[in-house]
């Protein structure tokens, strides 16, 4: 199956299947939420005409170009009064106009006389330096939509707009499970033909970014009766999320224990690395396999586990960018399936790591993204290819 038809399903169920249940967070404890109501301006941004410049303020109505003297100081944080005909204003960035003033100067562009007055020695545009009411924002207006995800940006927006709470989408209950006999948690010592476990912590510590609260089931043995209990063990969350055990060999038990126990809806999908995800329903809960290869994880993660989480939370904004570069490097045979290739950039050019198997997870700690081979493609250096930025992926 293409990479877009899995990856709609996989949306589809999600959409299905939202995580409806909202809790009110502090601002503070709002990184990597997602926005249950949109957040709406609780007044015009800036709420009144304001300085851009250190400076003065007059009224360009009537004046004809003469020195003027000074009224009143207006500082950041202050309220003032009126502007009084013939006079201007000494102003600061940030404070409110005064009624009647309709131009900053900046103080660069001024003489000040020996009697006090400020002469203006450039010519002068009314709302000249003046950043208008409701610039940025009129009352009422929604300003994040329900369905945002909140970064470090929307958070400062939120802040602006004054929310200190926010009304979320409970956090999405994900257990995590690694199969596989030969399996060792690092800090231990590795028996013969043991490996270490890569995969529980890469996603473990990508859920925590996502806002997922994470189930950590550990290590299973491959072993069908075993991967069943499992799996009924796991029913009070929201996604089962396994590695390893979904392809074809005599000890991959996820992919048979959903078709004889469950649904098995999506596997075997034509992209490298990543083919044998398998996607379906143990009793009532839903279950995402991904391939063991610690590549195949990373990317079948990136390119359908997160998309297929943040719509499950509502966002509508799921799917990864891609970014127009060109290749730095000649792809003379064309695969059957589509690559997701770890890949830098230098300079202009798509660059990438020299092996791209899939059991070697350093190739993406070298990379800086994923450049999308499509099936059936050869590439010359300077063709154009699809470059995935893993970084903006990653929270
Ligand atoms: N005859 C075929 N063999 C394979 C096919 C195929 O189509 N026909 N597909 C290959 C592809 S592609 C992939 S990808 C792998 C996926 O296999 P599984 O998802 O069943 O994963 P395992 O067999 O359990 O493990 C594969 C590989 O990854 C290592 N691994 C597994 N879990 C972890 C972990 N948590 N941390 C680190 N490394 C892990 C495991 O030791 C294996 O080396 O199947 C191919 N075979
Ligand atoms: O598809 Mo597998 O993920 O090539 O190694
Ligand atoms: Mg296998």
């Amino acid at each position: 199956m293409p990479l877009e038809q899995a990856l709609q399903r996989l949306l589809e169920a999600a959409a299905a299947e939202p995580i409806q249940a909202c809790e009110t967070v502090s601002l503070a404890d709002g990184a990597g939420r997602v926005l249950a109501a949109g957040l709406q301006a609780t007044s015009d941004l800036p709420p009144w005409p304001n300085s851009a410049m250190d400076g003065y303020a007059l009224a360009t109505q009537g004046w004809a170009g003469q020195a003027l003297p000074i009224s009143q100081r207006v500082f950041a944080g202050t309220a003032p009064g009126p502007l009084q005909p013939g006079t201007c204003a000494r102003i600061f960035t940030g404070a409110p106009v005064p009624d009647g003033a309709d131009c900053v100067e900046m103080q660069e562009n001024v003489t000040l006389l020996a009697d006090g007055r400020v002469q203006f020695d450039q010519p002068l545009t009314p709302g000249q330096n003046i950043r208008p009411q409701g610039q940025e924002t009129r009352l009422g207006e929604t300003v994040l939509p329900a369905g945002t995800r909140l970064g470090p940006i929307e958070l400062g927006l939120a802040a602006t707009l004054g929310h200190g709470q926010l009304r979320v989408r409970r956090r999405p209950k994900v257990a995590v499970l690694s199969t596989g006999d030969e399996l060792v948690e690092p800090g231990q010592a590795l028996g013969p033909g043991q490996i270490y476990n890569s995969n529980r912590r890469l996603l473990i510590s990508w859920l925590q970014r996502l806002g997922c609260e994470v189930i950590d089931v550990g290590i299973l043995a491959d072993d069908l009766a075993l991967t069943r209990q499992c799996l009924e063990a796991c029913q009070q969350v929201d996604l089962i999320l396994s590695t390893g055990g979904v392809s074809v060999g005599e000890a991959d038990f996820l992919g048979q224990a959903l078709r004889e126990g469950g649904e098995l809806s999506l596997w075997k999908l034509a992209i490298k690395p990543g083919k044998p995800l398998t996607f379906g329903r143990y009793l009532q809960v839903p279950v995402l396999g991904l391939p063991g290869n610690p590549a195949s994880t990373l990317v079948t993660f990136a390119l359908l586990a997160r998309p297929y989480l943040l719509r499950r939370l509502g966002c509508q904004q799921v799917a990864p960018l891609r970014l127009a570069v060109a290749a730095g490097f000649d792809w003379p045979v064309a695969g059957s399936r589509r690559e997701f290739l770890r890949a830098r950039l230098e300079g202009d050019r798509a660059v990438i790591y020299p092996n791209q198997s899939s059991g070697v997870l350093r190739s993406a700690a070298w990379a800086q993204g994923l450049v999308e081979v499509p099936e059936g493609t050869t590439l010359r250096v300077g063709d154009s290819v699809r470059f995935i930025p893993l970084s903006e992926l990653l929270g």
